[in-house]
């Protein structure tokens, strides 16, 4: 257990309005999704934009499912992110092959492995969880089996998946996260932010 609170990411934002306020809310990091599928994906010119808006010490995140690599390379020189997520299958080496630091997420289903996951990704700044939902890489809002998750895993733990203001003091309690992440429980409805459900949410983990 951390001998403070666990970190806190919000995750999915698109507009400035809502990066003032997670960011004054005592959020410790903000993640933009750059994965066209989903409905809070971002455009570079847009998120470059937003990442100006960002006040120090706050980190900021780039979400990421399987990009092309020339693509990402590209990105990645026009805007300043903090760290990557990659949120799809993405190989060690391929994580790595960027020179910016990283987290690995991990869909968790009955069987799943993290201790190998942890040993394959071991130079990630940490390893998240996310529940396996068939058929979408993630930000699905729905929650998985934490008791799935090992107690003695060697990189930091950040919990995700239908994390809301209601379960996340019992989950930190279960879990023992170094950080835990959320994105549709805290929408009004699909990729849209709910200013007052943030708030609840940070304010709950922080309580916990
Ligand atoms: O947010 C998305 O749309 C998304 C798309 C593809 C992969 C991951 C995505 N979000 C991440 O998923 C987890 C769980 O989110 P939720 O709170 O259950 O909605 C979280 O790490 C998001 O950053």
């Amino acid at each position: 257990m951390p001998d403070r609170f666990p970190r806190i990411k919000i995750c999915g934002l698109r507009d400035a309005a809502t990066v003032r306020l997670v960011a004054k809310a005592g959020a410790d990091a903000i993640g933009f999704v750059f994965y066209a599928p989903s409905p809070r994906n971002i455009d570079v010119e847009p998120a470059k934009a937003l990442l100006a808006a960002v006040p120090a010490f706050v980190t900021t995140v780039g979400l990421f499912v399987n990009a092309d690599a020339d693509w990402l390379r590209q990105t990645l020189r026009e805007l300043p992110l903090d760290l990557l997520q990659f949120h799809g299958d993405e190989s060690p080496e391929y994580c790595r092959s960027f020179g910016r630091p990283y987290i690995k997420a991990v869909r968790v289903k009955p069987g799943t492995n993290l201790l190998e996951y942890a040993a394959l990704y071991h130079d990630a700044r940490g390893l998240l969880v996310d529940a396996f939902v068939e058929g979408t890489p993630g930000g699905t809002g729905e929650a998985f089996d934490w008791s799935l998750i090992p107690a003695d895993l060697p990189l930091p733990l950040i919990l995700s998946g239908g994390l809301h203001a209601g379960n996340v003091a019992e989950a930190i309690a279960a879990v023992k996260p170094w950080a835990v992440d959320v994105s549709s429980g805290v929408e009004a409805s699909r990729g849209i932010k709910d200013h007052g459900k943030i708030v609840q949410f940070i304010k709950a983990a922080r309580s916990a």
